[in-house]
């Protein structure tokens, strides 16, 4: 006799996919995952560091094995957490719509919520084919401070996309940036609270961002220790 559960089909895994450059993850990266996690159910995020982010290619970005350690260590204590290297295994510019493509392949019976700041999705119909996106995935912007997320605010940059596309939510208000992070560390101001703990001792052991925080080139080479 069949178990009662045999006669429902299993509804889809539910799979947040956070991208982004993560140089450094901070924590606000950390807790945006678990606050979408929480509201959508979701049962994994999945981060995502970027290969060579073509949207930030007037400024230096450290080594991509560097972005994906610190992603790593970053995430290591949530088990709902986990990192994917296929940006940066594809060695080519990063094109979220490549990004969800593969994980699709390699996820063909979930569902995908991808996560994304107000800021950059205010330029989310400047990216590689926009509206295919939409057929990838599910779209949750949220807040960050600094940022408007009304949707007055960004209803002309959505402008064409069905309602459902696109979900806002409120997250508790981290007023930390990347670049903010980097510069500090140049500076010699702390990064503790800022970052993950062992984060803070990546960037050390590593001499992340002492030199240059935010010189002119591409840099996706990891420096040898
Ligand atoms: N403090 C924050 N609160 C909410 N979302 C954030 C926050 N920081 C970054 N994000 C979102 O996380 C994603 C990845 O961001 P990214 O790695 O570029 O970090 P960043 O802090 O914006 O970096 P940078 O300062 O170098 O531009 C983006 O969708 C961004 O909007
Ligand atoms: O697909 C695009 O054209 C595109 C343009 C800019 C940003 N993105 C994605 O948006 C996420 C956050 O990017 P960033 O540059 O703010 O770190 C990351 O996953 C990027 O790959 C994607």
């Amino acid at each position: 006799m069949p178990q009662s559960t045999d006669r429902y089909p299993a509804s889809p895994r539910r799979l947040g996919v956070m991208g982004g450059t993560f140089d450094p993850i901070h924590n606000g990266h950390l807790v945006a995952a678990s606050e979408v996690a929480a509201s959508f159910g979701l049962d994994e995020v999945i981060f995502v560091p970027t290969g060579q982010p073509w949207q930030k290619s007037g400024r230096r970005v450290s080594a991509a094995e560097d972005r994906y350690l610190m992603t790593v260590v970053a995430t290591a204590s949530n088990p709902r957490f986990t990192v994917s290297r296929v940006d940066i295994d594809r060695g080519t510019a990063t094109y979220t719509v490549d990004t969800l493509r593969d994980l699709r392949e390699q996820y063909p019976e979930s569902e995908l919520y991808f996560i994304t700041g107000a800021d950059a999705l205010a330029s989310i119909l400047s990216w590689q084919d926009w509206p295919r996106l939409f057929e990838l995935a599910r779209f949750v912007g949220v807040s960050r401070p600094g940022y408007d997320l009304s949707v007055e605010h960004l209803a002309p940059h959505l402008e064409g996309l069905p309602p459902e596309a696109v979900s806002l939510v409120e997250i508790p208000a981290l007023a930390i940036s990347s670049t903010d992070c980097r510069t500090r560390v140049h500076n010699h101001r702390p990064v503790w609270y800022l970052v993950p703990d062992g984060v803070v001792q990546y960037i050390s052991k590593r001499h992340l961002y002492v030199d240059a925080p935010t010189t002119n080139h591409l840099n996706t080479e990891r420096k040898s220790t």
